[in-house]
């Protein structure tokens, strides 16, 4: 069921506005003045407001815009008096929905009121088209690491230097490898992702190289290898430090010469790729174990990215909460949901494992359980402490 909030001064006009909405179905609240209703919008989501233009203390024009300011996607239909047509026409170019005439005409007010929720969800739609066509999905932080990992991006992407991102596991080191490429001259080709630590040591090199028809027993036919696919492109080899020694020595003569070998063929075939690396291991530490060759330490480490956990980055919380409930209401197909400054606070001193993941599991928990608005009682009924 709908909620709907009335902003209206008169009395009178709130009491009809409620007595036709609600034997509609509707779910109503009502708020006296700009002031009042900015709070009650803050605390709770609604589907959408109506709201008079003349009024004390916050008048309807500058109620749209501090609304807009909160939370642009709820539909606002305006009020107007005889005197203030004209402001009503104003504010629908200042991103008003539409406006109604006092006194309210009952049919005019139910179909502007259903038009508007219509448009709504046709906008979470779109939401949801655009977020799945985009290619990449946006790096969200302005803290200070996150700056400087933007700013490295940005700085190193056009130039075909190799980059090792290290960092925990979920912190994003990914993302940052996928911005690397799509700022890269090499974004028109392939971005190619092999994830070391998934494939078994005996069949990486030829997950890598590819093989010829017969190489080995289970080589029915033959296969090109993530080297050749990421031709022209990018080629990002996560948790390389779960990579075999003989593995590495083939990888290191592939970055040395710009040349693979299939498994099984005697002759090279040249391939120009970018490496980009990733591991949440301490790779020199590796090095010392005698588990990862130094050499290929040094040509994959030209540029280094060290991706902070979430705990070393707690100013991009807030930002970050606000994204996925975004996101996770637009898959859910819900108006967005609102949070309040406590459970924000709380959310942000949590002790978290660091990986992206678990935040937003837990912001998706909270959407599922809590009501329109989250509050701090919620993080604390749901969030448990670790
Ligand atoms: N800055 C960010 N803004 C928005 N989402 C992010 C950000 N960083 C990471 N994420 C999201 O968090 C999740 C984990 O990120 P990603 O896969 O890039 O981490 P990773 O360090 O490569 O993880 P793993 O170590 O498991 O390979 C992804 O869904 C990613 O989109």
């Amino acid at each position: 069921m709908a909620d709907i909030l009335i902003i209206d001064d008169e009395k009178a006009i709130r009491k009809t506005l409620t007595e036709i909405l609600s034997f509609e179905g509707y779910k109503l609240d009502e708020a006296s003045d700009g002031e009042e209703g900015l709070k009650k919008f803050k605390e709770k989501t609604y589907d959408l407001v109506l709201c008079d233009i003349k009024m004390p203390k916050l008048d309807g024009i500058e109620f749209l815009q501090k609304a807009g300011e909160i939370n642009a996607d709820i539909p606002i239909i305006m009020i107007s008096g005889h005197g203030n047509i004209e402001t009503a026409v104003e504010a629908v170019k200042k991103g008003a929905y539409d406006y109604i005439s006092k006194p309210p005409d009952l049919n005019r007010l139910l179909i502007t009121i259903r038009n508007a929720m219509e448009r709504t969800s046709l906008v979470t739609e779109t939401k949801v088209l655009k977020r799945k066509v985009s290619r990449v999905q946006e790096m969200i932080g302005g803290s200070a690491p996150m700056q400087k990992i933007k700013e490295t991006i940005d700085k190193v992407a056009p130039t075909d230097a190799r980059i090792l991102i290290t960092g925990e596991n979920g912190v994003g080191k990914e993302l940052v490898a996928r911005w690397v490429h799509e700022k890269s001259n090499r974004n028109a080709g392939p971005l190619v992702e092999v994830n070391c630590a998934a494939i078994p040591t005996e069949l990486i090199e030829s997950e890598l190289f590819g093989h010829e028809k017969g190489s080995f027993t289970s080589a029915i036919k033959q296969r090109i290898g993530k080297f050749e696919q990421a031709n022209g492109g990018t080629l990002f080899l996560d948790e390389i430090g779960d990579m075999s020694l003989s593995a590495q020595a083939k990888v290191l003569r592939a970055l040395q010469e710009g040349k693979i070998t299939r498994v099984g063929a005697d002759k090279d075939i040249n391939v120009d790729v970018r490496v980009i690396a990733a591991t949440n291991k301490d790779l020199l530490g590796e090095v010392d174990d005698k588990n990862f060759r130094l050499d290929l330490y040094h040509r994959l480490s030209v540029i280094l990215i060290h991706v902070p956990s979430l705990n070393d980055r707690r100013d991009d919380i807030p930002m970050l909460v606000d994204q996925f409930l975004e996101d996770i209401c637009a898959d859910y197909g819900i108006v967005k949901k609102s949070i309040d400054d406590d459970a924000l606070k709380l959310l942000q001193e949590y002790n978290w494992t660091g990986n992206i993941r678990e935040l937003r599991n837990v912001v998706e928990r909270l959407v599922i359980l809590s009501a329109k608005s989250i509050t701090g009682e919620d993080v604390k009924s749901y969030v448990m402490p670790r």
